[in-house]
């Protein structure tokens, strides 16, 4: 497939607001595709690149490249190129990917040079698009949408499901089954204010910990022990502490999905960093696993014997999982079984409480009845954490790209400091509605001292409420922590920079939980 067509078809798609407009240009899109192109041509589609980051900086893309008058570029060859470019190493390698980018662009229409400027800035990613591809293929190929909807999540990949399909046709779904040793894509949670508006979305429910840690997928087929990440990464050679704990459970063929985390001598879970530093160690696992012994905690089981339970009520996979796991390797949980019962709802408030004690970073609520929801964000699944949020002040802002382009968008944020002066704590574009963006580029731009590359500096005087989720170390910034997952809430007009949080405050608000 040539690189012009799909470049033609996804700004069609974009610009019509008809969903089933967006369906049949994408059907035509797939029933022109060869198998091979379609592992390519949807991640292009949503605007993801499969290679990742590939390290190709505005600098690079900003440089005029007279485009090519014809189109020949196919996207198979712009695949092959992007690899090579990613794998550019050692000296000298700025100039090579800048080379190999020139080179592509100037092969490339113009048409087409804007389709890769969105994909390699990563400006131009279209959330909803899987999903569209999904009845785009389904409607190519004349399977049932839900039978498409059901391979991918059960091989945790469209572009596998999509190869398959227009390979094979109908009876391709048919060979995409739930199987001891093949991972698949775990299910996700949304989020809720409180326990109570949880409950009250999700009826009999259960409340459980929510271990911070990372998330694992057990495998085991007798002695054959395999875990898999969220991202169905294998990594069985890591945690051999979980490979046994697995061989110790009193069945031979099941898929457990759990966190893996560590706890202190206090039995109180050591912060997420340590786990996750542990975890990266690959080299001696074994002095690593002595430093650090990592726990496997259970919170469902996807597979037990030769049966499929993904189905089944959350209920029902729970009971099985409490005769298959003992309790210091299940989750604990707190179950609502009448959602108007106060007594019930009293003690899940309490559940809450003491998981917050305990150390851990919330909840997850989870409905009884609901069957798990593999690869998906399910709306059954809702997760529950205390809101931190501090009045910081704008120290600078960066210009925006793509659809911020001309906006001030990223904000670097500080906190006022013991001598007058203000620390930075870090950055964030995320929560800026299109009214704040435009209120915030203008007010800003009053404010400016000087301008640096895409940074404009500013008087330290708009002050911005907003929220994370706790502190994290970092050796980028002054203070030695930065914020995890801040974004935007509002501007205090009402407040001055002088009423702005302290440092001291900040660091405080780290150590609670
Ligand atoms: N009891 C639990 N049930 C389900 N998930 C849990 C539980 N305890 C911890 N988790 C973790 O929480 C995550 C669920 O939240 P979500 O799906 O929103 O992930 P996320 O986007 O990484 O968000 P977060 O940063 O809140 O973990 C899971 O991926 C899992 O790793």
């Amino acid at each position: 497939m040539l690189l012009a067509d799909l470049a033609r078809v996804s700004a069609e798609v974009a610009a019509t607001t008809a969903r089933n407009r967006k369906i049949a240009l994408l059907a035509g899109l797939f029933r022109a595709a060869e198998p091979p192109d379609v592992p390519v041509v949807i991640p292009y589609l949503a605007g993801r690149l499969p290679q990742g980051r590939i390290g190709v900086g505005w600098s690079v893309l900003r440089e005029p490249v007279p485009p090519a008058e014809r189109a020949t570029l196919t996207v198979r060859e712009v695949d092959a190129a992007l690899t090579g470019l990613a794998r550019v190493a050692g000296a000298g390698a700025q100039g090579e990917r800048r080379r190999r980018v020139r080179e592509l662009l100037a092969a490339a229409t113009e048409q087409e040079q804007r389709f890769l400027f969105g994909l390699l800035t990563g400006e131009v990613r279209q959330g909803a698009l899987d999903a569209l591809a999904v009845e785009g293929l389904a409607a190519a190929t004349q399977v049932p949408a839900a039978d498409v909807r059901r391979a991918v999540m059960l091989a945790g990949s469209l572009p596998d499901v999509a190869r398959a399909l227009l390979a094979e046709g109908p009876p391709a779904p048919a060979g995409f089954r739930l199987t001891v040793g093949r991972p698949v894509g775990p299910m996700l949670a949304h989020s809720a204010a409180s326990v109570a508006e949880a409950i009250d979305r999700l009826g009999p429910c259960a409340v459980e910990q929510k271990l911070d840690g990372i998330r694992v997928q057990v495998h085991r087929d007798g002695d054959d022990v395999r875990i898999y990440t969220r991202t169905l990464d294998e990594v069985t050679a890591r945690l051999p502490e979980v490979g046994a704990v697995a061989r110790s459970l009193p069945a031979a063929r099941f898929i457990l999905d759990g966190e893996v985390i560590a706890l202190d001598d206090d039995g109180r879970p050591v912060p997420f960093q340590r786990v996750a530093g542990r975890f990266g160690s690959r080299v001696d696992v074994t002095a690593a696993q002595a430093a650090l012994p990592l726990l496997p905690v259970f919170f469902d089981l996807l597979a037990l014997d030769d049966r499929d339970l993904l189905e089944l009520p959350g209920a029902e996979r729970h009971a099985r999982l409490a005769r298959l796991a003992p309790a210091d390797v299940r989750v604990r949980r707190q179950v609502v079984a009448d959602p108007e019962d106060d007594g019930a709802r009293a003690a899940a408030e309490e559940f809450w409480l003491r998981t917050l004690r305990d150390g851990h970073e919330g909840v997850v609520v989870k409905a009884l009845n609901a069957p798990y929801s593999a690869g998906r964000r399910g709306a059954s699944w809702l997760k529950v954490k205390p809101v931190h949020t501090l009045d910081l002040v704008v120290l600078a802002a960066e210009w925006g790209h793509g659809r911020r382009t001309g906006k001030l968008s990223n904000l670097h944020l500080g906190a006022r400091g013991p001598d007058g002066g203000f620390v930075m704590l870090g950055k964030t574009f995320k929560g800026l509605t299109d009214a704040t963006l435009a209120w915030q580029t203008e007010r800003l731009l009053e404010l400016a001292v000087a301008r640096r590359g895409a940074v404009v500096t500013v008087r330290p005087e708009l002050v911005v409420e907003v929220a994370h989720d706790g502190l994290q170390t970092s050796t980028r910034y002054p203070a030695g922590v930065t914020l995890r997952f801040a974004r935007v809430l509002r501007y205090r007009e009402d407040k001055t920079a002088a009423e702005a949080d302290t440092v001291e405050t900040v660091l405080a608000q780290g150590r609670r939980p």
